[in-house]
């Protein structure tokens, strides 16, 4: 950690950068929180609003809107500068636009003297947080992406519906890309210890071909928001929340973030959205999952079109 205070800067204070704010305001846990963006009134006006809540907050908290040299002593910089999809648009096809201002972003950031954890959720988040990781010169276990976090509260929530459980007791996962190629982990998802396919065999009204509707509504779930409220932000803000908190709080705990591949899964350099274990030093560990042949073959192909579209903007 960076200093006494709990500092955490976000850059882009637009949707999804001041739901993540907001939500981090409500639970509490941060005890500094700077606000930048290119358009500083915007940030001003962000910080003011915000401000005012304050009275009704978990505890104690400073925010107003900075420059980059207060990354200079921030725990955590977030990340969420940048365009984002048009209805229809894919995650991938922001690529040039928000390398380049991710590049900036990192580069200013880098100039405060930062020495802290990088958190991206800019689109497409694996390829601009290898562009982050590249820029900033920073080990790679401090450069988070948000990674499949976002799917993954989708698949628990719509699992949670469909058995009529309560969300927080599935466990599982989606890995590879944040976006169209992503892998559910269906081997290795259950509710409580039970495995799912444990409980299709044990209750005929569940069914096989259900999990794989389950997988593309999880998938396509951006695209039905966008095509209905232009942008998705409050699940992410919370999936951002969650994961500051757990570098701040130092809790050890296992979240799908995009971490840099070395080997793991028999795939390198590149970062996806992967079980890891995070805690206030970044990522501690990558978890090497036991995965079936064709969850393997799905995420190998995942991973080979995030290095193609990271070639076209090495
Ligand atoms: N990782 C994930 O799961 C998700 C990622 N996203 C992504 O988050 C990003 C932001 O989305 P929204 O907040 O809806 O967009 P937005 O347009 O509401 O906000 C973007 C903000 O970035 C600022 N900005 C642009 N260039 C900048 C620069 N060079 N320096 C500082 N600030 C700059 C803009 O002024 C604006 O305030 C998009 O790329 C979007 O696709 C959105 C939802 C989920
Ligand atoms: C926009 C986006 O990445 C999402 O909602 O998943």
């Amino acid at each position: 950690m960076q200093t006494g205070t709990r500092r955490v800067v976000l850059v882009g204070t637009g949707f999804v950068g001041m739901s993540f704010a907001y939500s981090m305001v409500n639970q509490g846990g941060a005890e500094e929180l700077v606000l930048i963006d290119v358009n500083h009134e915007k940030a001003v006006g962000e910080a003011m609003d915000l401000n005012h809540g304050i009275p009704f907050g978990p505890e104690k908290i400073e925010i107003w809107a900075g420059d980059y040299s207060d990354c200079k002593t921030a725990d955590i910089v977030v990340v969420t500068a940048g365009v984002n999809q048009q209805p229809g648009e894919t995650r991938l096809a922001l690529v040039e636009r928000n390398a380049k201002i991710m590049r900036d972003v990192i580069k200013n950031v880098m100039q405060s003297g930062f020495n802290g954890i990088l958190l991206i959720a800019s689109n497409p988040v694996d390829v601009l947080t290898y562009i982050a990781w590249q820029e900033s010169g920073l080990p790679k276990h401090r450069v988070i992406g948000t990674g499949t976090t976002l799917d993954t509260a989708r698949l628990r929530y719509q699992m949670g519906k469909y058995l009529d459980v309560d969300p927080r007791n599935v466990h599982g996962y989606i890995v590879g890309e944040h976006g169209d190629t992503e892998t559910p982990l269906w081997s290795h998802t259950s509710v409580g210890v039970k495995p799912i396919f444990d409980i299709i065999k044990d209750h005929p009204e569940y069914k096989r071909e259900d999990l794989e509707e389950i997988y593309v509504n999880v998938r396509d779930a951006a695209y039905h928001i966008i095509e209905r409220k232009r942008a998705t932000y409050y699940g992410i803000g919370m999936c951002i929340t969650r994961i500051v908190k757990a570098i701040l709080n130092d809790e050890n705990s296992v979240l799908p973030v995009s971490a840099y591949l070395d080997g793991e899964y028999g795939l390198h350099d590149i970062f996806t959205g992967v079980p890891a274990i995070v805690n206030r030093n970044g990522i501690r560990e990558v978890f090497n999952l036991n995965i079936s042949s064709e969850e393997l073959e799905q995420l190998t192909k995942s991973v080979s079109i995030l290095k193609e579209t990271l070639d076209t903007v090495r």
